[in-house]
């Protein structure tokens, strides 16, 4: 380990910077504040104003955390620098302070530097054999916003060994409390590598449980707002995760670094043009949800189109001008295969027709103009014309009557889906309206499969897609519409799809979400979940995913594993009881249908505990939102019911038996599932 120092001379100056420091962010926020909003209108006004009132908030300074929480000393050349007068070949240091914000003195000068900038990238990189000039690394140990120690490696020094930063390892075993929090301070070359590349490269990454994909996802979104600020000022970025536990859990680390305005979304809420009443029975749902839907709905909108039988007449003065039913045709087959959507098409379609009319003109000897082009595309027969041939269409009109009406869906479907398959699409019973029809969200997705076959869907500048393993191709497809011209950050594991339809591998989702040329990473390294239970559920994957490796846990400790037999209530008690009473947040993880039983368990044995979303120290959690969370002591009741529950049962055994980070233990009644014994 290297030496960490905690009361030296040194470590009195670096707090006198960070006093300093936060002095220069007062005053940072103070300019901000004063600063007098005045557009030339009132819009602008308001505009100016709210970008005030953001930057404001992003200069809030948060006393519990440190503003700086590394340091770089880097070898300057001299003749690197232009107008240097210094001596030819001389060398100095440089020093910079590593944090989550840019922090700048009255002249503008830099005191401390953003963990996102250039300079700051050889804080995260330098290793002995590639140290980036650097002649130290500084990493600072910290307690309620003040430094506490800290830690020294000098890179260019061949004499000092290599050893494991002592502080990296108390962050990572640090009690898990509360919602996720940053790791802009430890974030290691593999995690780094993903977080900083440029904007154009979509990356998947695929990581066993605890290797960091959130976080890193997390940290990518906030690099990539800094560094292209400008370019994403409009369509932002957008966070996906699985559900709003998740996304709760995960909401405070944006903020910590500086980064209020990302949205964040479940899926369903992406697509949430209808009212959900339903739940689609999962074989239907998997129908609903297949890569096949796409052509399905495509053929339904597009079947819209007529085939035109007659010519296009429309009178102007004396005489009557005629596209004939072929040139019709043409026009209608060159607007479907441009490609931009049913809407555009037909608005363009008058235009079209109206320009042929114009040439006609034009060849009878006629003066047009554009004008005249424009009266014919507006006339009342041209309209009735192109409404007949090409009417406007409701999304969700469409979906509905696709969903109600078997032979409807029997003319999209043909040759896609086979009959019991449009069987199982069908509802029981055909919709009235599109407010009273039983939507499901897989229908919902097909409304917005829809919607973008219709018209084409306004994108986002970059999407981070979490847990993306468990979306259906549709799903994976909504989401591409947004990424369209875009780039995207797919996180995920194979291991862990615990739906029916989850993926069977990245690069066939990467397809669904059209992103072809998106490349693979694999994180490696796990950061949560010790040896012992990484062992246990290793045990799992040649089931559940052959091929798929177990993180490689750098915990230095094994961590603490028990499975309790307990026969009754009262002892799975006394031993929820026990491990209330370990450091740390505490999860009882337990088959859906058992909660209510152990959540009257736990009250009557007057053990004090919370849902999810309650951030209390003992929480009570479904297996099937577990996904993505993680305590410091885990407590699995009875997982043969959690592999029960299922037809993913033991990927969803899997994802649970991964949530811990310093401590498991499964309590069982039944008989342990045979790949645990
Ligand atoms: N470089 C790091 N330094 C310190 N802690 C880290 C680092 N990387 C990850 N962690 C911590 O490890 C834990 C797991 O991270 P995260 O939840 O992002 O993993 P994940 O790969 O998304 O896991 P899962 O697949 O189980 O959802 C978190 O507590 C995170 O803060």
């Amino acid at each position: 380990m290297a030496a960490v120092h905690t009361n030296d001379d040194a470590l009195a100056d670096e707090r006198a910077l960070m006093r300093q420091a936060r002095e220069h962010l007062r005053a940072m926020r103070e300019r901000t504040l004063s600063l007098n909003a005045q557009g030339g209108d009132r819009v602008s006004t308001e505009y100016l104003k709210a970008s005030l009132h953001r930057r404001a908030k992003a200069l809030e300074d948060d006393p519990g955390l440190p503003l700086f929480f590394g340091r770089i000393d880097r070898l300057r050349n001299h003749d690197d620098v232009p107008d240097d007068t210094s001596s030819p070949g001389a060398t100095t240091l440089e020093t910079f302070h590593i944090g989550r914000r840019h922090v700048m003195d009255d002249a503008g000068d830099p005191v401390v530097i953003d963990w996102r900038a250039d300079v700051s990238r050889a804080f995260y990189q330098a290793t002995r054999r590639d140290p980036h000039q650097l002649t130290l690394r500084r990493r600072f140990g910290f307690s309620a916003g003040e430094l506490t120690s800290f830690e020294d490696e000098h890179l260019l020094d061949p004499a000092e060994p290599d050893t494991a930063s002592r502080i990296l390892t108390e962050e990572i075993e640090r009690p898990r409390v509360g919602p996720m929090r940053d790791i802009v301070a430890t974030i290691q070359p593999e995690q780094d590598d993903v977080v900083r590349l440029p904007l154009d490269r979509s990356v998947c990454v695929q990581g066993a449980p605890g290797t960091g994909k959130t976080a890193v996802g997390l940290h990518r979104a906030a690099y990539l707002l800094h560094t292209y600020r400008s370019r994403l000022a409009r369509n932002g970025v957008l966070v996906i995760g699985p559900n709003r536990a998740f996304l709760h859990y995960i909401a405070q680390v944006l903020p910590t670094l500086g980064e209020v305005d990302v949205r964040q979304m479940t899926i369903a809420e992406l697509v949430d043009g209808v009212p959900i009443r339903a739940e689609s029975e999962p074989r239907a749902a998997a129908v609903k949800g297949d890569a096949r839907m796409a052509d399905v709905i495509r053929r339904a909108v597009w079947d819209h189109v007529g085939e035109p039988s007659e010519a296009l007449l429309v009178p102007r003065g004396t005489r009557t001008w005629r596209v004939p039913a072929h040139e019709v045709r043409d026009a209608i087959n060159s607007l479907r295969d441009r490609g931009d959507g049913y809407a555009t098409g037909r608005a363009l379609l008058p235009q079209r027709l109206a320009h042929r009319i114009l040439l006609r003109m034009e060849a009878s000897g006629d003066i047009t103009d554009d004008r005249v082009q424009s009266a014919v595309a507006r006339s009342q027969p041209t309209k009735q014309y192109v409404n007949a041939l090409w009417p406007a269409l409701d999304p969700v009109k469409l979906v509905m009557r696709l969903l109600s009406d078997a032979d409807l869906l029997a003319r999209a479907a043909d040759g896609v889906l086979s009959p019991d398959e449009q069987k199982l699409v069908l509802w029981p019973r055909p919709a009235r309206g599109p407010k009273s029809a039983p939507w499901s969200h897989a229908d919902a997705v097909l409304v917005d499969e829809a919607r973008g076959v219709v018209e084409r869907s306004s994108g986002v500048g970059h999407v981070v897609l979490d847990e993306a393993q468990d979306l259906s191709p549709m799903e994976l497809r909504a989401v591409g519409r947004r990424a369209a011209g875009a780039s995207v950050t797919v996180l995920g594991d194979i291991a862990q799809g615990t739906t029916p339809w989850a993926t069977p591998s990245w690069p066939e989702a990467l397809s669904h979400l059209s992103q072809p040329d998106t490349h693979l990473e694999v994180l490696r390294k796990g950061y949560r979940v010790p040896a012992s239970v990484v062992e246990l559920a290793a045990r799992l994957l040649p089931s559940i995913a052959p091929g798929i490796e177990p993180p490689e846990p750098v915990r230095s400790n094994r961590g603490l594993l028990s499975v309790v037999a307990a026969g009754h209530d009262d002892e799975s008690a006394a031993v929820i009881r026990e491990v209330t009473e370990r450091e740390g947040s505490v999860g009882i993880i337990a088959a859906d249908s058992m909660v209510d039983h152990l959540a009257a368990l736990l009250d009557a044995t007057g053990i004090a505990f919370g849902r999810l979303e309650d951030d209390a120290p003992l929480t009570l959690v479904p297996a099937t939102l577990a996904k993505g969370l993680e305590f410091d002591h885990v407590v699995i009741i009875e997982p043969a019911r959690i592999v029960a529950a299922e037809a993913n049962g033991l990927r969803r055994l899997y994802v649970v038996l991964t949530r811990a980070v310093s401590s498991l233990t499964v309590v069982h009644a039944e008989p342990l599932p045979v790949e645990l014994r």
